[in-house]
């Protein structure tokens, strides 16, 4: 997928992608390509499977998504996080991600693109402690099974917020094994969405915030991945 692809096939799924974003995303792709060189970010450094397998794939997910302030939770390279600020302007966005090196990369992308987001070195049960129920939307790709994924983004969710998880095929036993973690953490699945991507389907998880979380939740992460929630 080229940029000219990658502006319609966000078309056809309804969303519009300006010329200035296209701009945007891709200075983000020529920084990723030349810092990748010196550090390690990404696997996918081509440029046709940036376009697909990390743009459209972490765009699609929020094209109904609505609310004021988002939190990517261990973003990286910036995946959902950066493209999600650049096509959706109307979100505040803050990216947590522990490796101090990755959030270097994360600023330098914030200042060279004039990007207005957050950017916080953390891990996210820390973070979760000074920001319960900050944000409308809280999302992750890539980052723990469901399970634990929980624990660490439904406490920073305001009560009817979304939790929006991009997952690949295995998302259903993921659900399965997650059960006893959405009831103590009070969520619903409420939407499953597939996307298209690269001859994949991606799955993407909905959740909805049902009631407030337990102070006792994020535990430290030792607890957490020791003994996973019902696991
Ligand atoms: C495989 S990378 C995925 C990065 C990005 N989300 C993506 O899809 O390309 C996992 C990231 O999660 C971060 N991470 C791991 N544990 C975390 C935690 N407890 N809180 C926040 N981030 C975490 C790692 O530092 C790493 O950058």
């Amino acid at each position: 997928m080229n940029r000219v692809e990658f502006q319609s096939a966000c078309q056809r799924q309804g969303v519009d992608v300006t010329n200035k974003q296209l701009d945007q995303l891709e200075q983000y792709l020529h920084l990723l390509q030349e810092w990748n060189q010196k550090m390690n970010l990404t696997a996918i450094d081509e440029e046709d499977q940036i376009w697909e397998k990390h743009f459209y794939d972490c765009v699609i997910p929020f094209a109904n998504e609505m609310g004021e302030t988002l939190c990517d939770v261990g973003s990286g390279a910036g995946f959902p996080g950066i493209p999600v600020a650049i096509v959706y302007p109307q979100f505040h966005v803050t990216l947590v991600e522990p490796l101090l090196k990755r959030c270097r990369f994360l600023e330098t992308v914030k200042q060279e693109l004039g990007l207005d987001i957050q950017i916080c070195n953390e891990r996210a049960e820390d973070f979760a402690k000074k920001n319960r129920a900050q944000f409308d939307i809280v999302t992750s790709r890539a980052v723990a099974r469901l399970t634990i994924l929980l624990e660490l983004c439904i406490p920073l969710l305001r009560v009817t917020g979304s939790f929006v998880a991009l997952k690949g095929k295995n998302a259903e036993n993921e659900v399965n094994n997650a059960k006893v973690a959405m009831e103590t953490l009070n969520v619903i699945l409420k939407d499953e969405k597939i996307v298209h991507v690269a001859d994949a389907d991606h799955v993407n998880l909905y959740f909805e915030k049902m009631k407030p979380t337990s102070k006792k939740y994020p535990r430290v992460y030792g607890q957490i991945k020791k003994k996973p929630l019902g696991e």
